[in-house]
């Protein structure tokens, strides 16, 4: 959370794992692509915060999870936090007043359930060639069916699952019709469904004996959703780390900074150093307040959706991802592909764009190489390969800018015609209230989706109106020798 919860699948970022799942598009098809509750009864007031004396709100569970904290010496009477049944669930609540930055929990390693403690088990022979989130997922199931679990009382307070749109049933899923979201969705539920079936095949049922019990799909899921929701990520040398009793931290937005989680030495018992998970509050709290980081800064509302089952009210986490492609049966693939990839795009590229924010500034290169063709295609040439990037980042002629100006237009159109309600409708829904999470959810992350899609559609729009007045390659380059006067003229033949 901070930084944290951004498990990824693949490490480098969690926008590789978003766009791994969605279909790449060719240029001239370019379009975008487009349970159950917690067990705690959510109450609307104020947080109920475990104390000495058993609270009638506080399930035993959680009582029991709290005194096997204490017994095993990870907090004691200095630590300022304890768990409290709040809106999102359980929640971390301060005991008494806490300063910005104060550590607030510390959990030695011997408690992280990461990569390391699968390979420390049981398991760890038969799960070292797996993906690590996958090893993880069965370490978690195997410790949950085990009555002897280090971790017993831990997996008693897990929710069975999040809002999270990996959960949501069919009927569900049809308020996303046309989104990128739901072939997100699609496309996660069909990746873990597939890993299920090898793992299944090549570890878990060779090896009855360290897998005695039954692991079903809906198993895998659940694991698959602890691990999307409550694992760290980015601390040092730990990028798929679930950490019991500080997974307790909700998000909230009022927090905008994500360094919050750090990996200390430290006492980790009567006797011992450890490896200690160190949480210290962003903000300054009152004793009762709840205790909030910022999961991540750069996660849209679908990402959220995805990961965690919520999303933030405010705007600016609305976005959609055009992909871009340099089509296969290109007359000039090869040089286009060797352009893109010297430049750190590649064969289809990914933009992730925010509503009322500019375009990623490799977008219109990229958009301009693909459509690179015709008389403009001499900039292919390699004599002009270490400078036509350059090139790209201004206009390069009038039918190249008018072309992409065209196909994004056409490519927005087409996207919005794909979502079965307008904006106007999504608003009113909204302003009738009564909707469920999922539904509300839903109808807006579709409306944050269509506003993107507006807003990328105006900018390509307003572009191609004044595409009379922009400076194309030859104006420039006719500049740079000299040939052009201070009024445009050219000066070439007097
Ligand atoms: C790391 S866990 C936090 C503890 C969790 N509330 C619990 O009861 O176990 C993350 C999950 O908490 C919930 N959550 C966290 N922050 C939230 C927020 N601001 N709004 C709604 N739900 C939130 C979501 O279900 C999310 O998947």
């Amino acid at each position: 959370m901070s930084n944290l919860f951004s498990f990824s699948l693949n490490p480098s970022s969690t926008s590789t794992l978003f766009h791994s799942f969605t279909t790449p598009k060719t240029f001239s098809s370019f379009k975008t692509s487009t349970p159950t509750t917690f067990k705690f009864k959510k109450p609307s007031f104020i947080a109920s915060v475990l104390s000495t004396k058993a609270d009638p709100q506080i399930p035993q569970t959680v009582q029991t999870f709290w005194q096997w904290l204490c017994d095993e010496g990870v907090v004691s009477s200095k630590t300022p936090v304890k768990p409290g049944v709040v809106p999102q669930g359980l929640g971390l609540v301060a005991t008494r007043d806490i300063s910005k930055s104060e550590v607030v929990l510390e959990v030695p390693k011997r408690f992280w359930i990461n990569p390391d403690a699968v390979a420390a088990s049981e398991i760890g022979n038969v799960c070292s060639g797996l993906k690590p989130w996958i090893a993880v997922a069965l370490f978690l199931l195997r410790e949950k069916s085990r009555e002897d679990s280090k971790w017993k009382n831990y997996f008693e307070i897990l929710p069975e699952s999040t809002d999270s749109t990996v959960f949501w049933s069919e009927e569900e899923l049809a308020e996303l019709q046309g989104t990128q979201l739901l072939s997100t969705t699609l496309g996660v539920k069909e990746y873990v469904e597939n890993e299920f079936l090898k793992v299944e095949a090549e570890v878990v049922l060779p090896n009855k004996k360290l897998f005695p019990f039954p692991i079903t799909l809906d198993d895998f899921f659940w694991a698959f959703g602890i691990l999307r929701s409550r694992a760290f990520s980015r601390l040092r040398n730990q990028n798929l780390v679930v950490i019991p009793f500080a997974d307790l931290i909700n998000h909230s937005d009022i927090v905008t900074t994500e360094d919050h989680a750090h990996e200390v030495r430290g006492p980790a018992g009567l006797f011992s150093w450890d490896y200690l998970f160190s949480l210290r509050s962003p903000l300054q709290l009152k004793a009762g307040e709840q205790v909030f980081i910022q999961y991540d800064l750069n996660k849209s509302n679908a990402d959220m959706a995805l990961d965690y089952g919520f999303i933030e009210l405010g705007s600016n986490r609305d976005a959609f991802t055009l992909t871009l492609e340099i089509s296969e049966s290109d007359e000039f693939f090869a040089d286009k592909l060797d352009i893109a990839e010297t430049n750190g795009l590649g064969e289809s590229a990914y933009f992730d764009i925010k509503l009322d924010r500019p375009l990623p500034p490799a977008m219109l290169p990229y958009l301009r190489l693909v459509a690179l063709g015709g008389t403009d295609a001499f900039l292919l040439e390699s004599i002009f390969r270490n400078a036509v990037w350059g090139h790209l980042e201004l206009p390069v002629s009038r039918a190249n800018e008018e072309l992409i100006c065209q196909v994004v237009q056409k490519a927005c159109k087409s996207a919005l015609s794909g979502y079965h309600t307008t904006i106007e409708e999504d608003q009113k829904l909204i302003e009738e209230g009564n909707l469920s999470t999922r539904h509300e959810m839903a109808v807006k992350i579709r409306t944050g989706e269509k506003k993107v899609l507006q807003h990328i559609e105006k900018i390509f729009a307003e572009r191609e109106s004044e595409l009379d007045g922009l400076e194309y390659y030859q104006e420039r380059r006719l500049k740079d020798l000299g040939l052009v006067g201070e009024q445009g003229e050219i000066i070439f033949w007097e």
